[in-house]
């Protein structure tokens, strides 16, 4: 996208995901900045109250446990930092939820890893769960699950998480805010040569040299896992900014389309990148006939599938299986997640989407593939 600013880029957007790194939630990782958290909080729910929607991925839950623990040096054992884990992230949603109270705004606590994203069932579980509480002007917090994984324990790595939810929800930009102005052409700890990169392609891969590690003891990914999220992101047309968290009021003077940092912008795809992220996946469990009505719905209205549409279910396939959508003659219409497990969508097929509670015994998507989740052929 060249000729891109924070100012054409950000002010478009609506759906943000922001990353704030341990280098800014915690005391030189010792326990949690309350100070910083409620400069989070107060931000974010100035742009909730413009209309915007934010979640926010938040690190600090082992510094909170070290300190509630009475642990001064950081443990190298992985099983001593889930425990360090589990207990301070009971602080830090706390002093989140404390923060978001002073202004009328409800948190929540989503707790993911990488493997959830993977998998197609907890997917399309997690996106509804955040959507509805974006809908519900509620904010969620988001951390990684380090009870029940270990791979993120190890590499410390929220930018990746950030970058996996920014496409999960298909959010318009993702804000990284670390303790460096943006991304240099060096790691500035290291070359004081070094000048910031104000704005560059996500996934140019000579970003990725002029990242380095970590320079702090508290920080773990560094920049190169931050380069890496905004060309993840891109991967759903989300553009990135990486800023400094110390800059006062960055999040409020970024959506003002202030240029601040490093505006990393994703390449426009004649797709929606999501889609394309599905189409990569599809492997199909099931077929699902369609009639005119939802054929036309579908390819001329952009509609989503809803089960009165359907005429015929075969095969077996659980919520979140990739299915087929195909014509009355046999012919290719669509494929998509489907909302529904087979034996569901037989009972709901050819129904009102209003009888669906009354046919299954319990509510559920109006839909039986939501139109983010389905791809015309
Ligand atoms: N090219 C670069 N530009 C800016 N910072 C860099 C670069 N290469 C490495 N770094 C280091 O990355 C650090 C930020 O990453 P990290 O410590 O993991 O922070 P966070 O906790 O915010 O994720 C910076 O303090 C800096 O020393
Ligand atoms: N999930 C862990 C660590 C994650 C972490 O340090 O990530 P990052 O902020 O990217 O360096 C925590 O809350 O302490």
């Amino acid at each position: 996208m060249s000729g891109s600013t924070i100012k054409t880029v950000l002010t478009g957007c609506r759906r943000i995901v922001v990353k704030v790194g341990s280098s800014l939630v915690t005391n030189q990782g010792a326990g949690l900045d309350l100070k910083a958290l409620g400069n989070w909080a107060r931000q974010i729910a100035a742009l909730n109250g413009k209309g915007y929607e934010v979640v926010l991925v938040s690190s600090g839950a082992i510094a909170e446990g070290m300190q509630r623990l009475g642990w001064t040096s950081r443990p190298v054992a992985i099983h001593e930092l889930q425990a360090a884990a589990a207990v301070g992230q009971m602080g830090l949603v706390q002093a989140y939820e404390s923060c978001f109270r002073h202004h009328d705004l409800h948190a929540a606590q989503v707790l993911l890893t990488h493997a959830d994203l993977a998998d197609r069932e907890r997917y399309l579980n997690a996106r509804a769960t955040l959507t509805t509480l974006l809908s519900l002007r509620v904010i969620p917090i988001i951390n990684e699950n380090d009870t029940v994984v270990t791979d993120e324990i190890k590499f410390g790595d929220n930018d990746t998480l950030g970058a996996l939810v920014t496409n999960l929800i298909d959010a318009d930009a993702l804000v990284i805010l670390t303790d460096q102005s943006g991304l240099f052409t060096a790691d500035p700890r290291k070359d004081p040569s070094a000048t910031l990169v104000a704005s560059a392609q996500a996934g140019d891969a000579s970003l990725e040299a002029m990242a380095g590690g970590a320079g702090s003891a508290i920080g773990r990914g560094g920049m190169l896992t931050k380069i890496l999220a905004a060309k993840r992101a891109a991967a759903s047309c989300a553009h990135t900014v990486i800023a400094s968290g110390h800059e006062p009021d960055v999040l409020l003077h970024l959506f003002e389309g202030v240029a601040i940092g490093t505006l990393l912008t994703a390449p426009a795809l004649p797709l929606a990148a999501r889609k394309q992220w599905l189409a990569g996946h599809l492997q199909v469990t099931g077929r699902l006939v369609l009639d005119q009505g939802a054929i036309k719905a579908l390819r001329s209205d952009g509609k989503s599938l809803l089960p009165i549409g359907v005429k015929q279910v075969s095969g077996e396939f659980g919520r979140g299986s990739v299915v087929a959508c195909v014509s009355e003659q046999g012919t290719d219409i669509a494929r998509g997640l489907v909302n529904y497990n087979s034996d569901e969508a037989v009972r709901i097929a050819g129904r009102a989407s209003q009888d669906i509670a009354t046919l299954l015994g319990y509510g559920g998507d109006a839909e039986i593939i939501h139109r983010d989740n389905l791809v015309l052929l």
